[in-house]
């Protein structure tokens, strides 16, 4: 969110948010013709664990965008995708998105142990209609996961691979991340975010939540930032033209940390 619209979001009076706007809702449009407008987040809030997580928070994706999510342990990150994703409902705010869903990719230690790469494509054809398993064999042949072989006998790495294949072979527009790279030595996290540039879709848009801010950033078209109660979304472009720091000194150096 851009500084101005930080400023008329905080100017936003009680009277101003409708009743409407206070119902759980997540409405599916076609927003994107005229907006190139993938999903937004209203206003919205929700409360988790009897504290709220997220206080009337907006933000915007565009197509043909990269964006972070970032922020300390505990503040959201998950929630946020997870209302993305529409796995869980607003307290209060609009959730406006496409009619065609967000694929959200689960991690390696969403699968048992036991199941196969090919297991793992035959829950994904069982679960989600718009999954192409031929896509999907064919870019883990081209890494070389074999596709008998069980996740324990993966590499932490490949486990992540098969996981990312797998969301990236959903017909979708909205990819949704949630901590891709954890646990990943660098080369193979260089070779993977090379693997996600050239096999997400043209006209598509990811949204990936992370703390490894120093290896990940020069993906990001922008940032979303949780801290401090609120949620604000920023170019990256801007922090490093107007703020003349790099988004992980950004993160360290101005926003409040509890
Ligand atoms: N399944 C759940 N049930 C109830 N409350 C939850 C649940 N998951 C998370 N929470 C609460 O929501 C808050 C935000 O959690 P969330 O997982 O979204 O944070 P996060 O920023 O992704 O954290 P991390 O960086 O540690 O992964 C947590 O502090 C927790 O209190």
């Amino acid at each position: 969110m851009r500084t101005e619209d930080m400023r008329t979001e905080d100017m936003r009076t009680e009277d101003m948010r409708t009743e409407d706007m206070r119902k759980e809702d997540i409405r599916t449009e076609d927003i994107t013709a005229a907006l190139t407008c993938l999903l937004r987040l209203q206003d919205v809030t929700k409360n988790r664990n009897g504290w709220r997580v997220l206080d009337h928070a907006s933000v915007t994706v565009h197509e043909n965008r990269i964006i972070g999510v970032v922020g300390d342990n505990g503040i959201g990150k998950s929630t946020l995708l997870k209302l993305m994703a529409g796995l869980l409902r607003p307290d209060g705010g609009q959730i406006i998105r496409e009619e065609v869903p967000p694929s959200y990719i689960l991690s390696g230690s969403h699968f048992y142990e036991w199941m196969t790469a090919d297991d793992c494509a035959g829950f994904y054809r069982d679960f989600y209609p718009d999954f192409d398993r031929e896509r999907a064999l064919m870019l883990l042949e081209q890494s070389k996961i074999d596709r008998r072989t069980r996740l324990c006998r993966l590499s932490r790495g490949n486990q992540e691979r098969l996981c990312m294949i797998l969301g990236l072979c959903r017909k979708s527009r909205l990819y949704l991340f949630d901590e891709p790279f954890d646990g990943i030595d660098p080369y193979f996290k260089k070779d993977m975010k090379r693997f996600l540039l050239e096999n997400m879709a043209d006209n598509s848009s990811i949204v990936m939540a992370t703390h490894l801010l120093k290896d990940l950033e020069s993906l990001f078209d922008e940032v979303i930032f949780l801290a401090d109660g609120r949620v604000w979304q920023m170019e990256t472009e801007e922090i490093r033209m107007r703020h003349h720091k790099s988004v992980e000194q950004y993160y360290l150096e101005e926003i409040k940390h509890d």
